[in-house]
């Protein structure tokens, strides 16, 4: 039977890596995400006999050491040993994980394990770990337990984006019991984790307690499980081509951040709106919010009474409304200089490393020498300074035209002030000045590189 499970594995790989390596130009290199459990143990063993067949890819496997088992090093030399066997490069690293709780536990490995792969990843690099139909079962059964509704539903993908290369789980279509089989056919030795048997643990509990009934009284639980995740993929899909496109009406650029118009949002149903939202935050790199969160933010946030200064937190950063928009804002707070910063040709001026800075690559060098170019901060200036910004009819102090270009308040110490020869020409990304001597310096600085993350 195991030569049909390899028949079946070869060309399910062949096919998907064929969508992937169309969009790649240099043909990637196969990683596989080892941990000595029957489950890449056999995903191993398959690429071999892959490799076998369409000799073009180069296969490689990679163990982390978590540090967690004592049993940890004997772990990882089983998989060396496994891969010297095989001619297979051996990749090790390991990482030291301050232990917490055991669920929080569990979630650092994991993110640990994938800095690991990430840190030793080339371009287009493919990753692949032995996640099989089982464990989407169990997946699925843990996202009904914590209600995250259709988004936990999608459960364990096939294949996603990462990094610079992709993840892959070409064992999804497969039971656990058909990959022990086949290991068992081909004679593998495999390692077993002590931790998996400890059903204090929710996955192990569902793995040992719930799957064995469910899988008594209906085989084909399981395949409707991944079922169900692939038809909530597909309507996930969906739900972000719809999010993108009512995000255009809704997304204004302000201070080099798209934040979202409260009023145009309020157009659209509830439903609509929640799924809008949702997408606007993941897409800015926040975990998605639950019901709860998501009520809180509309009721209380964007539709706070006008003269309220309403604000959420979601882990480490602020939902704030400002002037009838949303904005996205780090706690992390800039390490903001205690001088004005002088410009000596540099491409892009830091005021707070990789965050704030000012982006001069568009400034003729020639021009650049004529000039003496200086940033400030509003805390290095005379409060008494006024400015005359173009098109107006007075000069007011900085001050007041902070407020009347409505720059959010947590915004008005991170405005770049860039004065040319001591003569003050333009607040970066909010005016420039009337009458400037050097207006063409002014416009071609750019507004400045502001990522609030
Ligand atoms: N220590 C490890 N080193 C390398 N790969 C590992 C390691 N542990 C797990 N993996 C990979 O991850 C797959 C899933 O393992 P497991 O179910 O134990 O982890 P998980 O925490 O549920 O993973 P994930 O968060 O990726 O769903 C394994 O089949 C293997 O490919």
């Amino acid at each position: 039977m195991s030569h049909l499970l390899s028949a079946k594995f070869n060309q399910h790989l062949h096919s998907l890596l064929a969508s992937l390596v169309n969009k790649q130009s240099a043909q990637p290199r196969l990683i596989v995400a080892l941990s000595g459990g029957v489950d890449s143990v056999v995903l191993l063993h398959l690429l071999k006999d892959f490799q076998g067949q369409y000799g073009q890819y180069q296969v490689i496997a990679h163990n982390v050491n978590h540090g967690l088992s004592e049993n940890a090093q004997q772990w990882g030399s089983f998989c060396k040993d496994l891969c010297h066997q095989l001619a297979i490069p051996f990749i090790s690293s390991h990482v030291v994980i301050q232990k917490k709780s055991r669920t929080s536990l569990e979630a650092l490995a994991r993110d640990a394990r994938y800095q690991c792969f990430q840190e030793k990843m080339q371009d287009n690099d493919i990753i692949l770990t032995g996640h099989h139909e089982d464990d989407q079962l169990e997946t699925l059964l843990l996202a009904l337990k914590r209600g995250s509704g259709s988004t936990g539903l999608q459960g364990i993908r096939t294949q996603q984006d990462f990094f610079t290369g992709s993840l892959l789980r070409p064992l999804l279509i497969f039971s656990r019991v058909q990959l022990v089989n086949y290991a068992n056919e081909h004679g593998l030795q495999w390692i077993e984790d002590e931790s998996n048997q400890n059903t204090d643990f929710d996955r192990n509990f569902i793995r040992h307690n719930v799957s064995p009934l469910l899988n008594k009284r209906w085989p084909a639980i399981a395949k409707s499980a991944s079922r169900t995740a692939q038809l909530c993929q597909e309507q996930q899909s969906l739900l972000d081509e719809i999010a993108i496109e009512d995000l255009n009406a809704c997304l204004v650029e302000s201070f080099a951040q798209k934040t979202l118009l409260v009023s145009a949002a309020a157009r659209f149903s509830d439903a609509r709106r929640n799924n809008l939202i949702r997408h606007w935050l993941k897409s800015n790199g926040l975990q998605y919010p639950s019901h709860k969160q998501l009520k809180i933010l509309w009721q209380e946030v964007a539709l706070a009474a006008a003269d309220k200064q309403p604000q959420l937190r979601l882990g480490t950063y602020l939902i704030r409304r400002y002037q009838g928009r949303l904005y996205i804002v780090s706690e992390q707070p800039l390490a903001l200089p205690e001088k004005p910063l002088n410009w000596s040709g540099e491409d892009i001026l830091w005021i707070d490393k990789n965050r704030l800075g000012v982006d001069f690559s568009a400034v003729s060098k020639e021009l650049a020498k004529q000039y003496n170019v200086s940033c400030y901060l509003r805390k290095h200036l005379d409060a008494s300074l006024t400015c005359l910004p173009e098109g107006r009819d007075k000069p007011r102090t900085i001050k007041k035209l902070l407020h009347e270009y409505q720059v959010p308040p947590w915004l008005r110490d991170h405005v770049v002030f860039v004065f040319v020869d001591g003569q003050l020409i333009e607040a970066l990304d909010v005016w420039k000045c009337e009458d400037n001597k050097s207006k063409l310096l002014a416009d071609a600085i750019s507004p400045s590189l502001y990522s609030d993350d």
